[in-house]
């Protein structure tokens, strides 16, 4: 360990000086050109794609495909400071499970434009010629579709605005579709557009959207980016949690180093990518992303088993007094709810994934959830639930009905979200429930018991869902449980642990409810 008093700042003209307690570039940062664009430079991007880019630079190769930042959000403000302070440079530390730490300073990352500051700026610069690939990790909620039609929501006041005859675009729709009008009408090639975010067909839906957006603009225009613009689906997998002070600190004791937003993430790495690209793209087979001519096989596996059982085990851990993710994963209970979710309802729904152990991916999820290092909290992953549930379990459910398959353990993990999002937990103290719609599903939640459906009937979110017996009686049974005896014991009769001693206590709980 350093002596924290002892840290220097991380700045370009200290690179040599820290390279004497943390791995810095092994190249040199000046000359490198932004080929990238990419929105929403948060945790994730800075510990995924970032990372696979200044790889290649450490081997002498992607000079041309460094990245370029772009904020739209008024809260991107803070990562603008920090991004010019620190010249774009950044500590990632990898957090293994026996508590030993990898960090590493990256330098990939040569520029960040907030574009509230210079919008015209940021969309000169995407329709200049050296940017070739504009990406994305916007979120799920960032894409801006409706969760069951999938349609564009053009009536999103933010969207609408963009639209207005001669407005000046202000969301990464607006930026985008502006810079692409300009590389066609100047004869430019246009861009790739790189989606990231953990979308089914995340590639395709960015098609969807970008080209939803440019026909309410100017059709042609989305005519022309329709065919000529490469759209790639990829599959991303890297837990990343929010950046925390203990983190900050923990950078500067043990690497000596003042940063002041460094990411943490786990050791493991995953990115399987559809190698469609429109104008080049970095030479990313000398990283460990492998480029693949089918995505969906690796994207079903990872957002149903990996993503969905994120869903299963945060709200009944929540219910359960588990705020962070390692211990409810320790949970022997929880565990087993969720290889018992992964092998009866998520594993029959995927297609065979080349070159993947299915049983020894599922076993190697709990092991990653339970990474004690990593303390991942299971508030980040009770976030966003309308925009989680209905593109990660939602489609479980509903390929499991069409099949006759087992639905009762996804139907117990959204009567988990329905009973946590009734915003008080089982010792009476209060849940913050954060979502998008927070009122919204609080409200449809706060029907229970008097209206039993109330939180389902919301087709917006569940489809048609309320319409099928199968579920609902499914849900209706989960839902009773919860509210009789409390998640763990849900759990436990779920599993079919010694139900005949718990059913006198269930009817006698119901009973007096
Ligand atoms: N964190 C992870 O473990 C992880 C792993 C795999 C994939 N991802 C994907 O990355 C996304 C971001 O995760 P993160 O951990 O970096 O979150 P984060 O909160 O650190 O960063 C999110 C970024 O997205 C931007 N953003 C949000 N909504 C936007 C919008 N409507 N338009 C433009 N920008 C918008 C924010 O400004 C911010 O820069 C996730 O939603 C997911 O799709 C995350
Ligand atoms: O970040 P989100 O919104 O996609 O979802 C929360 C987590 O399930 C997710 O971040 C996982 O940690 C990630 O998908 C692991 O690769």
């Amino acid at each position: 360990m350093t002596d924290s008093r002892t840290t220097i700042a991380l700045r370009p003209q200290n690179l040599t000086a820290l390279s004497a307690t943390v791995t810095v570039p092994a190249y040199d940062r000046t000359g490198l050109t932004a080929g990238i664009m990419h929105f929403g430079v948060g945790g994730f991007h800075r510990a995924h794609q970032a990372l696979m880019i200044d790889d290649l630079l450490n081997q002498g190769l992607a000079r041309e495909w460094a990245i370029c930042g772009v904020g739209v959000l008024p809260t991107d403000a803070h990562m603008r400071d920090v991004m010019h302070a620190q010249d774009g440079l950044y500590t990632l530390v990898e957090k293994h499970a026996d508590g030993h730490l990898e960090g590493r300073v990256i330098g990939s990352i040569i520029d960040y434009m907030f574009a509230p500051d210079d919008v015209e700026a940021v969309i000169e610069r995407m329709a200049s010629p050296a940017v070739r690939i504009v990406s994305l990790t916007v979120t799920e909620g960032g894409y801006n579709i409706h969760p069951v039609t999938g349609a564009f929501d053009l009536a999103n006041p933010d969207v609408a605005a963009d639209l207005l005859p001669g407005s000046v675009p202000a969301t990464a729709f607006g930026i985008t579709v502006e810079a692409l009008r300009r590389r066609r009408d100047r004869g430019i090639t246009p861009f790739t557009v790189m989606s990231c975010d953990n979308l089914q067909n995340n590639g395709e839906v960015a098609h969807r959207t970008f080209v939803a957006f440019a026909n309410a603009k100017d059709p042609k225009l989305a005519a022309w980016i329709d065919t000529e613009v490469a759209f790639p689906n990829c599959m991303v997998d890297r837990i990343t949690p929010g950046t925390t002070d203990a983190d900050r600190a923990l950078v500067a004791d043990t690497f000596g180093v003042t940063d002041e937003w460094p990411v943490v993430c786990e050791p493991f790495f995953q990115w399987v990518l559809q190698d469609t690209f429109t104008d080049g793209r970095p030479p990313l087979e000398e990283s460990r992303t492998q480029l693949v001519a089918d995505v969906e096989p690796y994207e079903l596996m990872k957002l149903r088993l990996l993503n969905a059982s994120h869903q299963g085990l945060c709200y009944f851990a929540h219910l359960m007094g588990y705020r962070l993710v390692h211990e409810a994963a320790g949970d022997p209970l929880i565990a087993e709810f969720l290889l018992a979710y992964m092998n009866r309802e998520g594993t029959p729904t995927l297609k065979p994934v080349p070159g993947i152990d299915l049983e020894a991916y599922k076993a190697e999820l709990i092991e990653r959830f339970s990474n004690p290092s990593v303390r991942d909290t299971v508030a980040r992953l009770c976030n966003e639930s309308s925009d989680r549930i209905p593109k990660w379990l939602l489609p479980v459910v509903n390929d499991q009905l069409a099949t006759g398959g087992h639905v009762e353990l996804s139907a117990a993990i959204v009567a988990s979200w329905a009973r946590y999002a009734e915003g008080v937990d089982e010792q009476g103290e209060p849940i913050e429930v954060c979502d998008r719609i927070t009122e919204r599903v609080m409200a449809n939640a706060a029907g229970y018991p008097a209206d039993k459906h109330s939180f389902l009937r919301d087709r917006d979110l569940f489809g048609s869902l309320i319409d099928n017996e199968i579920f609902v009686s499914e849900y209706d049974r989960a839902m009773d449980l919860l509210h009789g005896v409390g998640a763990r014991r849900t759990l436990e009769i779920l599993l079919g642990h010694d139900t005949d001693a718990y059913a006198a206590p269930v009817a006698e709980n119901l009973g007096t409810r």
